[in-house]
C-alpha cells in the first residue's frame, strides 16, 4: 500500500529542495501583517501577494496529491474590491471551496518567514496530512482582468513547478468558469461528465440549456448588464455569440461598463456590490422607467437586478428576490412534471435576508427556509442537504443545487401527459443551465431571464411578489472585533459576548414596531456590522443608529 510510506517519499528530496529555492525567489514581504486564508481566500493589495501566490501553488499541489491527483483549481481575483487589490483562492475537485481544515495549512505556509521556514512548513504538512508524494498532482488556474494577475500567475506557477505539479493556465476567466472547469476535468471520464473541459464547453453547455429552457416562449424585451468593467464583460459577450440573435429569441441583451483595458475603472461606481451597498444605479445608467438592468461584480460570481420607476425611484431586486423567484418557479415545474411527491425544495438564506422574503418563502410558497451563518460556503453546505436547495446571499451570490438522487429522478421520470413533458423538459434544461459548483452571474442571469420569460413577468410583477421590510446595514469600527462572539447555532443572530450587549440590543429593538436587529463581526473588514429592519423607514434608521451608538460608546476604538 502506498500509504505505508505516506508522508515521507520525495524523489531525492526534489520537491523539498524546490520549495527552498522558490521561497528564496519569492520572499515574504518583511513589513507585512500576517496572511490569513479567509472566506475569499487570501485578499489584499496586489503587491503584497506574490509570495502568497507561490505558496498557494505549493499547497494546491499538496492538496491534489492528497486526493490522488484529482485536479485542484486556483483563481486569482479580488472580485468587487478596488483594482489595486488582488487575491488567490483554491477550488476543490467538485468545484467547491477549499475544505475548511486546509485553510489553516494555507495560512501556515503563507506565513513562513524565510525559505527555511517554508521548507519546514512543507515537510511538516506532508507528514501531518500524510501525503504520498509519489502521487500525481494536477492544478488548473485562471485570473480576472486585473493587471497584477500576470505577475501573480508567474509566482503561482513557480510554486507549482518547484514541487512537480502538472498545471494548465486557462488565462482570463470568471471565477465560476474556473469552478466549472475544475468539476468538468474531474468528472471527464465518469458516467456523469459535468461538461466539455474548455471555456468553449462552458458556453456550449449554457447556451444549449438556455435555448431548450426558453423553447416556445417569448422572452420579454431588452435587458442591460453592467459588467463592473471586469471579466464578466468579455465573457458575457462571448456567450452571446452562442445564443440566438435578439430577432430570433426576442431577448435583446446589452452589455455596458465593459471597459477592461483601463484597470482604474474596474468596480468603480458600478457592479453588483456598488449597486447593492449604495442602493443606487451604477455609473453609465441610462435606463428608462421599468427597464430591466442587472449588475455583475468584478469576477462575475454575483448578480443583482434593478430598475427605476417614473419618479426615478431606484428599486433593487437583490439575491433574496432571485432566490424567491427561482424557488417559486422550480416548485411549479416540479409540480407540473408530476414529481411533487418525490422532490422537495428548500431555500437557504443568511440573517441578512429581508424578513419579508423569508415570510414569503414560508407562508406563500410554503417551502422550508433555513438560515445559516454568513458566507457562501455555509449556505452551500446546507443547501446540499436538500433535494433541491436554492441558496442566495442578499448581495446576489448564490445558486441552486440538485442532489444526485434528484438529478436521477428528474432524468428518469416518465411524463404522463404532454404538459408534464413540457415542464420536465424545462426542468431538465435548468439542471444544466444552473452552475451548481458556485454562484455564477452569467448562469444566474440566464436563469432569471428564463423565469421572467416563462412567467411573463416584467420587473413590476417581479417586485410585486412581496414588499421588502425597510432595512439598513450599518457598520461600526471597534477596538477589537474579535470580542464580538455570536451564540453557536444562532446563525449569527444573537451575541454571546460582550456580556450584556445582546440584552441591551433587545431593549432597543423592543421599542420599534416589527423591529429586528443583529450585530456580528465582519469576516472581511475590520468592523462589526449592524443590520436592522422595522416596519417604518424612520424607525429602522433610528434603531440601527441607536445600536451603533451604544457599541461605539462602549467598545469603540
Ligand atoms: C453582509 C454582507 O454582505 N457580508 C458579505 C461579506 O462578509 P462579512 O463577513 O460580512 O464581511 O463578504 C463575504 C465575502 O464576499 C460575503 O459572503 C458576505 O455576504
Ligand atoms: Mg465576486
Amino acid at each position: 500500500m502506498a500509504d505505508s510510506n505516506a508522508g515521507i517519499f520525495d524523489p531525492d528530496g526534489k520537491y523539498e529542495q524546490g520549495v527552498l529555492q522558490v521561497s528564496k525567489e519569492y520572499p515574504r514581504p518583511k513589513d507585512g501583517a500576517d496572511f490569513v486564508y479567509g472566506t475569499a481566500g487570501f485578499r489584499m493589495k496586489a503587491d503584497k501577494l506574490p509570495s502568497v501566490a507561490m505558496t498557494v501553488g505549493i499547497l494546491a499541489g499538496l492538496r491534489s496529491r492528497k486526493l490522488h491527483g484529482q485536479t485542484i483549481g486556483v483563481m486569482i481575483t479580488a472580485s468587487h474590491n478596488p483594482a489595486e487589490d488582488n487575491g488567490v483562492k483554491i477550488v476543490d475537485p467538485q468545484g467547491e471551496m477549499l475544505e475548511q481544515e486546509w485553510e489553516k495549512y494555507a495560512t501556515y505556509i503563507a506565513n513562513a518567514k524565510d525559505q527555511q521556514e517554508a521548507q519546514n512548513a512543507y515537510m511538516w504538512m506532508v507528514k501531518e496530512v500524510r501525503i504520498d508524494q509519489k502521487k500525481p498532482a494536477n492544478v488548473i488556474f485562471a485570473r480576472d482582468t486585473r493587471p497584477s494577475g500576470e505577475e501573480l500567475v508567474r509566482a503561482l506557477k513557480s510554486g507549482l513547478d518547484a514541487t512537480g505539479v502538472t498545471s494548465v493556465d486557462y488565462g482570463i476567466l470568471t471565477t465560476p468558469q474556473l469552478h466549472y472547469l475544475v468539476k468538468a476535468t474531474n468528472t471527464k471520464d465518469t458516467s456523469h461528465p459535468y461538461g466539455e473541459v474548455s471555456e468553449e464547453g462552458y458556453y456550449n453547455k449554457m447556451a444549449s440549456a438556455f435555448k431548450t429552457a426558453i423553447e416556445g416562449i417569448k422572452p420579454n424585451g431588452s435587458v442591460t448588464v453592467d459588467c463592473a468593467n471586469g471579466v464578466g464583460a468579455p465573457k458575457l459577450k462571448e456567450l452571446l455569440k452562442h445564443l440566438p440573435s435578439s430577432s430570433e429569441s426576442g431577448l435583446d441583451i446589452r452589455v455596458v461598463n465593459d471597459n477592461v483595458s483601463n484597470a482604474e475603472v474596474l468596480n468603480k461606481d458600478c457592479g453588483a456590490d456598488f449597486v447593492k451597498t449604495q442602493q443606487r444605479a451604477p455609473a453609465g445608467f441610462d435606463g428608462k422607467p421599468y427597464e430591466r438592468w442587472a449588475s455583475f461584480d468584478g469576477d462575475a460570481d454575483r448578480i443583482v437586478y434593478y430598475f427605476t420607476t417614473e419618479g426615478s425611484i431606484f428599486r433593487l431586486l437583490d439575491g433574496d428576490r432571485i432566490a424567491t423567484l427561482a424557488a417559486n418557479f422550480l416548485g411549479e415545474l416540479v409540480q407540473k412534471s408530476g414529481l411533487a411527491d418525490k422532490i422537495t425544495i428548500a431555500v437557504v438564506q443568511t440573517a441578512y435576508a429581508n424578513g419579508s422574503s423569508t415570510r414569503y418563502i414560508e407562508q406563500t410558497l410554503k417551502l422550508r427556509c433555513e438560515c445559516t451563518s454568513t458566507g457562501v460556503k455555509h449556505l452551500h453546505h446546507v443547501a446540499a442537504r436538500s433535494d433541491i436547495g436554492v441558496y442566495f446571499e442578499a448581495n446576489g451570490h448564490g445558486t441552486v443545487l440538485f442532489s444526485p438522487q434528484t438529478l436521477k429522478r428528474i432524468h428518469n421520470h416518465q411524463p404522463e401527459s404532454p404538459a408534464q413533458l413540457e415542464a420536465l423538459t424545462t426542468l431538465r434544461a435548468l439542471t444544466d443551465l444552473i452552475n451548481q459548483t458556485v454562484g455564477d452571474a452569467i448562469s444566474d442571469f440566464l436563469l432569471v431571464e428564463t423565469i421572467l420569460a416563462h412567467k411573463e413577468y416584467t420587473v413590476r410583477e417581479w417586485l410585486a411578489t412581496y414588499t421588502d421590510m425597510p432595512n439598513k446595514l450599518g457598520k461600526q469600527r471597534v477596538a477589537n472585533r474579535a470580542d464580538f462572539v455570536t451564540v453557536p447555532d444562532s446563525a449569527e443572530r444573537r451575541l454571546e459576548k460582550p456580556a450584556g450587549l445582546q440584552e441591551r440590543i433587545d431593549e432597543i429593538v423592543a421599542k420599534y414596531k416589527d423591529g429586528r436587529c443583529f450585530v456580528r463581526a465582519s469576516g472581511t473588514e475590520d468592523v462589526v456590522r449592524i443590520y436592522g429592519e422595522a416596519s417604518e423607514v424612520f424607525d429602522c434608521e433610528n434603531m440601527v443608529r441607536e445600536v451603533g451608538g451604544e457599541i461605539e460608546r462602549r467598545f469603540g476604538p
